[in-house]
């Protein structure tokens, strides 16, 4: 099961819906009634005054994006070894 947060707006009126993703390729994932699968977190929403400049201040991150500070290796890992299932499912 995914730790996600997925963000109820103010004025949303609909159902509150629960996204659940099952990454088990082979095991179905069962939810039964009464299952304890998310909580509701409270919280207030900081609003940003932004202000326009011409340059921003040097950081250590820089202007590196997704990824750039490393880790990602057994991420990679998961995805061959599920792409691997799929080949054997599919033979
Ligand atoms: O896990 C979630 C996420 C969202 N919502 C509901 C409440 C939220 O107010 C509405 C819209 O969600 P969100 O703003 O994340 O959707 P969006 O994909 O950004 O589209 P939009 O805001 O244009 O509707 O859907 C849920 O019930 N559960």
């Amino acid at each position: 099961m995914l730790n996600a947060p997925g963000t109820v707006d103010a004025g949303y009126r609909g159902e509150i819906l629960i996204n659940l993703i099952n990454h088990d390729p082979v095991q179905p994932a069962k939810i039964s009634r009464g299952d304890r699968i998310a909580q509701l977190v409270v919280q207030r929403v900081e609003r940003a005054d932004f202000l326009l400049v011409d340059e921003l201040p040097d950081s250590s991150r820089g202007v590196g994006g997704h990824g750039s500070t490393g880790g990602h290796a057994g991420l990679v890992e998961q995805v061959v070894k599920a792409d691997l299932v799929d080949e054997r499912l599919s033979q």
